[in-house]
């Protein structure tokens, strides 16, 4: 199937997959074309600031209302429960990276919860779930009434089917499926594997450009969003759903996908980071990293994020008289870092695609040994950095491992090594 987008970042959108199924000069007429029912989808509290305000409204087959009790869904790998009373280690952590399931696993049942922050109800953090599948989601369907869901996948193309349309995701591509939209996952190879950002705060925005202007870093026409898709399928369907930090489910006897039309702000989105306009030092001096902010959300205090999505993509390194990875560095904020691809330029060994790490508020970290040394030996011609795309979900909250993430054997038990052997400045 060919897939069709829609460009821009937040737009008002307006999309219908049958022509005349969009009411004009009004959301909610008193006999919708065709039957259909019209239903408004917020993301923002209605009240919100204009310039925030995000809503959509459907155009249906059938109300979403029409369905039965949820029960409670047998697994328990998925979790929000990140307290501020639980104890957890200010150890810098390292994972290798999920193994591909051996037996059938769709996208729901190989999700894995890694860390988290915040509060699922109290609105702010976020959950960092691991994926690895093998099929696609087949009558099963999915969506998150906790937050909104930033897929990064690391292996495998995925097509987000969802009730706006159609996103295909290879990786070194984002996607975006706003809190409480319905979608399921499909496989394009017969494989997949990433990392999801369930974001309980504010939704994820472009960052302000500052002095940098109008242009630059993700820039807001290179957002896609998909045209009005729907399927008329009339078979048992499961509907599952995270709700206040666990998993639900119920039985529909037809595929909730049925939205003929829609408009609004509040639609999934994908984005090729491959389009990021990285923008870095032409003097000297590496520059903090939130020049590679692709997205953000903010938190009321000015410029402290709930979480940033940041990434490190190729790019020429030109620093005269500089220490060109990143510096040593104690951070206010929390990092939890993956790898899509390539080799992480702090990193000389141990942090594979796939793999995570994460560096909690205070606790030192910075290149190991090894990169080190190539830096500072390094004779400062013009460098490209290439082939490698890794990131970070950056956070003013404390990330906290789950249990899981504590007790697997993927869990790296020699990552402190790596800052170990760091000769003694001499004085004179
Ligand atoms: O810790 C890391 O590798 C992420 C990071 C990169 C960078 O260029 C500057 C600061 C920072 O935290
Ligand atoms: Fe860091």
């Amino acid at each position: 199937m060919t897939e069709n987008y829609l460009s821009g970042f937040g737009n008002e959108f307006a999309s219908e997959a049958v022509t005349g199924a969009l009411p004009k000069g009004r959301n909610s007429p008193q006999r919708p074309a065709y039957g259909l029912y019209a239903e408004q989808f917020s993301g923002t509290a209605f009240t919100a600031p204009r310039d925030q305000n995000r809503r959509s409204w459907f155009y249906r087959m059938r109300p979403s209302a029409q369905h039965g009790i949820f029960k409670p869904f047998g697994h328990d790998k998925v979790t929000s429960g990140f307290q501020s009373d639980v104890t957890f280690p200010p150890n810098r952590l390292r994972w290798n990276a999920l193994p591909f399931p051996k037996t059938p696993i769709d996208w729901v049942d190989g999700l894995r919860t890694i860390a988290g922050n915040g509060s699922v109800n109290g609105l702010s953090g976020f959950a960092i779930h691991l994926y690895a599948a093998n099929i696609s989601m087949k009558d099963r369907i999915f969506f998150c009434a906790d937050g909104e869901l930033l897929f990064v996948p690391q292996a495998g193309t995925i097509t987000l089917v969802t009730e706006m349309g159609r996103l295909e995701v290879p990786p070194n591509h984002i996607a975006v499926v706003p809190r409480g939209l319905k979608f399921r996952v499909e496989l394009k190879e017969d494989q997949a594997r990433g990392y999801i950002c369930e974001n309980y705060g504010a939704p994820f925005a472009l960052p302000d450009l500052g002095p940098i202007g109008s242009n630059g870093l993700a820039n807001a026409r290179d957002f896609e969003t998909p045209i009005a898709a729907f399927e008329d399928v009339e078979r048992p369907t499961e509907l599952i759903q995270k709700f206040s930090g666990k998993l639900w489910s119920t039985q529909l006897d037809h595929s909730p996908l049925d939205a003929i039309a829609w408009h609004g702000n509040n639609a999934p989105y994908r984005y090729d980071l491959n389009r990021f306009n990285t923008i870095g030092t032409i003097s000297y001096d590496h520059p903090d990293p939130s020049i590679f902010t692709v997205l953000t959300s903010q938190t009321t205090a000015p410029g402290t994020a709930n979480c940033d999505f940041v990434i490190f993509p190729p790019r020429w390194l030109v620093g005269e008289d500089t220490f060109r990875p990143p510096w040593f560095h104690r951070n206010v904020m929390s990092e939890y870092m993956g790898l899509i691809h390539g080799a992480y330029d702090a990193k000389a060994g141990g942090f594979e695609p796939g793999g995570s790490s994460l560096h909690n508020c205070m606790n030192a970290h910075g290149p190991d040994l090894e990169s080190t040394n190539k830096a500072m030996a390094a004779e400062l011609a013009p460098q490209k950095i290439d082939g490698t795309m890794a990131f970070m979900f950056e956070s003013c909250f404390p990330i906290q491992p789950t249990e899981w993430a504590l007790d697997t054997p993927l869990l790296q038990n020699d990552y402190d090594d790596c800052w170990k052997n760091f000769p003694k400045a001499e004085l004179p």
